[in-house]
Order: structure tokens, then C-alpha cells, then sequence
């Protein structure tokens, strides 16, 4: 490479770099706050976790924490939920491993259907789960229990049904 072609190498070099980094914050930064929409007396957050329904937990645990290397909690057990729980961390957010308990599982009847197991639900944070669950009835979205139920991770969660979400179990969570 000639003296100039080496010079023009670098400096598009830098030029990528200068401009990646600036972008790579922004999307953290927007990723890490609530989302503040003009009208809203609540607030969307961040993805705390996509849940997985499994047939066999010990398998699933077996393909995160030894396949694939990640860090993996212990199986938790959920009855009010009706559910056993593994979290796998992600940094960035959380897998959460589910697998029914008792014998009126909600997520029986998923894994009936989907026998080799598949995504469940996703989780969003939301800054006030009682001011979005009134937006919610307001907008005809079904809310899939009367009040809030503590969660796996201790605070307030609700489901909206599959059906009123694009056909996504979407669980919300107040941070
Ligand atoms: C600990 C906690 C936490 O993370 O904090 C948890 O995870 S607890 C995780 C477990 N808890 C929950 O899932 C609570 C909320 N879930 C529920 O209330 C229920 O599972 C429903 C989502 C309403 C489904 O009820 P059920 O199984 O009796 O009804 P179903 O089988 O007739 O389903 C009605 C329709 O919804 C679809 N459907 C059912 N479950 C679905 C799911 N997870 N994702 C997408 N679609 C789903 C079915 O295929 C069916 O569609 P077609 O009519 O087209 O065939």
C-alpha cells in the first residue's frame, strides 16, 4: 500500500470508530431510562426478560450454563404462579426458564401445544403498574388477573392477554 492509500486506510479507520462509539452510548443511554411520552402517566422501561416454557428443565439449564457458558441461577419455585424458575443472565437482560408446577399450570397447556418448549412471555418494566393498568382498561387491552401479583423478582407484575399484544404474552413488571 502506497503512503497515501495507507493514510486514507487510517483515517477511515478513525472515522468509523469516532462515529461508532458516540452511537453505541446513545443506544445504552435510551435502553436504561424510561421512556417519558408526552399524555402518559406511566411509564415504559426496559426489557427485564423473555421467558422460555421448557419441557425438561434440567436439559434447558444444561444448554445455557454448559453450551452455551452462561451464568444461571438456581431453580426457584414459583406456586402461586404455578411455575419453576431458572434465570439465565445476559447482562443486557435476563432468560427465564419456565416449567410447569402443580397441576393448574398456565403453562401446561403452552407446552401441550409446543412440545419441545418455545418463548412463553416477555417482561417490560414500567415506572407505575396501577397508572398503566388503567391506561390499559381505557385502551381494551385484557389484563389477565383483577390485581398485580408479586412476581419472581418480588415486585408488582400483571399479563396482558396474547391475543389483545400481536399474539406475544407480554408481562409487566414495576421497577
Ligand atoms: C413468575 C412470573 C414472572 O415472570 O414474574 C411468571 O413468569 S409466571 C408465568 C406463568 N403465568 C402466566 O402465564 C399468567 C398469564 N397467563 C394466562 O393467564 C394464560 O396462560 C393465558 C395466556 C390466558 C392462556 O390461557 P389458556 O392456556 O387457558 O388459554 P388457551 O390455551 O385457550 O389460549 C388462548 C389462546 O392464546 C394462545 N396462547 C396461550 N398462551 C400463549 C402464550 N404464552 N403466548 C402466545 N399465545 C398464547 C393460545 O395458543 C390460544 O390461541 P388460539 O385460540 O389461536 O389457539
Amino acid at each position: 500500500m502506497s503512503c497515501r492509500g495507507v493514510f486514507i486506510h487510517f483515517f477511515g479507520l478513525f472515522k468509523r470508530l469516532h462515529t461508532s462509539v458516540p452511537s453505541v452510548r446513545a443506544l445504552s443511554v435510551s435502553q436504561s431510562v424510561m421512556q417519558n411520552v408526552p399524555g402518559f402517566l406511566w411509564k415504559l422501561g426496559q426489557l427485564n426478560h423473555v421467558a422460555i416454557a421448557v419441557p425438561d428443565l434440567e436439559k434447558a439449564r444444561s444448554f445455557y450454563q454448559d453450551v452455551l457458558g452462561a451464568r444461571v441461577s438456581k431453580t426457584v419455585l414459583l406456586p402461586e404462579h404455578g411455575v419453576y424458575t431458572v434465570f439465565v443472565e445476559l447482562g443486557n437482560t435476563k432468560l427465564e426458564l419456565l416449567h410447569p408446577l402443580g397441576k393448574n399450570s398456565p403453562v401446561t397447556g403452552f407446552l401441550q401445544k409446543n412440545k419441545v418448549g418455545g418463548m412463553h412471555h416477555i417482561c417490560i418494566e414500567v415506572d407505575d403498574i396501577k397508572a398503566a393498568m388503567a391506561h390499559l382498561k381505557e385502551k381494551k387491552i385484557r389484563i389477565l388477573s383483577e390485581e398485580p401479583k408479586i412476581g419472581a423478582h418480588g415486585k408488582l407484575v400483571i399479563f396482558l392477554h396474547p391475543k389483545d399484544c400481536n399474539g406475544v404474552l407480554v408481562e409487566l413488571e414495576e421497577a
